[in-house]
């Protein structure tokens, strides 16, 4: 899958641009405030119908503008081609997967999967837990058909659970004790098995990125490892009871990253922080790929931050390896590192809003 082609109206200082990827790695320089993540932001709302910088859409539209218009062709993998079209205004929002209008958004997620690498991605394992969940959840909603339904359910369960806890009304309690059991199990084994195939993924990248074998993955369920979930539930009842809320559960999972054994947040530098988390979300990407999924398009804004040349050019290396689309922005061409060997690509100077293929 790669996105061929897109057209942008109105999205930030862009006020308009027809621009022509490669289906490998499409290069934006550009000095600060250029919009070179303005760009990056028009493809990810293309895929997403949200903006990666802000739930205001009204800021994402360009001032003087009362909406904003992208529109893209995709190749897929099997050789045809897709339009999408997305317009966003303050209020109505219109989608359209060949030129067919549909409400769900969901339906961009599966037609133009996309991995976002930016400032803010590099707090993955500072962040709180529900950061880490979406990690986890968007890995197994890309590899497992089932996974959305039966988090649906869980979401239900627990709603209901906990509304109940909150007028103590002890009667109804086990059906939905009993639903939130059955589905928060299949998300907890659902999250195990994509992390036990993950984390050969992750530590090879990472081997090549940090030149380390000593980094460990390790998987919460969000209880007590030692019980059941079933267990967890009734050690917790007086406490969940007390508060009005559901303790513990998979809506409470999370995975932890050691580095020679101890957890790597507390123990790592900002530059080995940033080669950890780019090395789990390529692993992603990566592990998409080996199951003969629909690979995403990696989106990477500000690639040079913070990472010196040697570990930016085996960056480079791998992502040209990697079979898959690549957007990547920075300020001066030369902080991609050399392009060397690397085949097909595309470089585009972003200047005041103008996208110029180079
Ligand atoms: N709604 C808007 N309408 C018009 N211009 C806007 C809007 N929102 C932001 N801008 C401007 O768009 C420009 C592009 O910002 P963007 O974040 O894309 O730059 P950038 O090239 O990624 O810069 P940096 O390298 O500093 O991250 C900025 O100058 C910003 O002030």
């Amino acid at each position: 899958m790669a996105l061929l082609k897109l057209d942008i109206y109105a999205v930030r200082n862009i006020r308009k641009a027809s621009i022509s990827f490669s289906p490998t790695i499409n290069f934006f320089y550009g000095d600060n405030g250029s919009g070179k993540s303005a760009l990056l932001e028009a493809i990810f709302l293309l895929g997403r119908a949200r903006s990666f910088r802000t739930p205001l859409i009204k800021s994402v539209i360009s001032v003087d503008e009362k909406q904003l218009t992208i529109a893209g062709i995709i190749a897929k993998s099997n050789g045809n081609t897709l339009s999408l079209g997305l317009r966003l205004a303050d209020k109505a929002n219109v989608i359209q997967i060949n030129h067919r209008i549909t409400q769900k958004r969901s339906d961009l997620v599966y037609t133009l999967p996309l991995q976002l690498i930016h400032p803010k991605s590099y707090e993955l394992l500072d962040a709180s837990g529900q950061i880490r969940r979406e990690f986890l959840d968007w890995g197994v909603f890309n590899s497992n058909d089932s996974f959305l339904m039966v988090w649906r359910r869980f979401k239900k369960a627990l709603a209901y659970r906990n509304l109940l806890l909150k007028k103590s009304a002890l009667n109804q309690l086990n059906v939905w004790s009993d639903e939130l059991i059955a589905y928060g199990v299949e998300i907890a084994d659902f999250r195990e098995q994509y992390l036990n195939k993950l984390k050969p993924v992750f530590m090879a990248i990472s081997q090549q990125f940090l030149g380390i074998d000593s980094i460990e993955l390790k998987l919460l369920p969000g209880w007590e490892g030692a019980i059941s979930f079933s267990q967890a539930l009734t050690d917790d009842l007086a406490k969940d009871l007390r508060y009005g809320f559901t303790h513990s559960g998979p809506h409470r999972g999370d995975f932890q990253v050691f580095f020679d054994g101890r957890l790597a947040k507390n123990h790592v530098s900002r530059g080995q922080l940033k080669l950890i988390v780019m090395s789990l979300l390529l692993a992603q990407v990566q592990l998409l790929i080996n199951d003969g999924g629909n690979p995403p398009c990696v989106l990477i804004d500000d690639f040079a931050a913070e990472l010196d040349i040697k570990h930016r050019e085996k960056i480079l290396r791998y992502l040209a390896s990697m079979n898959c689309q690549v957007f990547m922005t920075a300020i001066e061409m030369a902080d991609f590192s050399s392009l060397n060997g690397i085949e097909n690509y595309k470089v585009f100077h972003v200047e005041h809003g103008n996208v110029t293929a180079v």
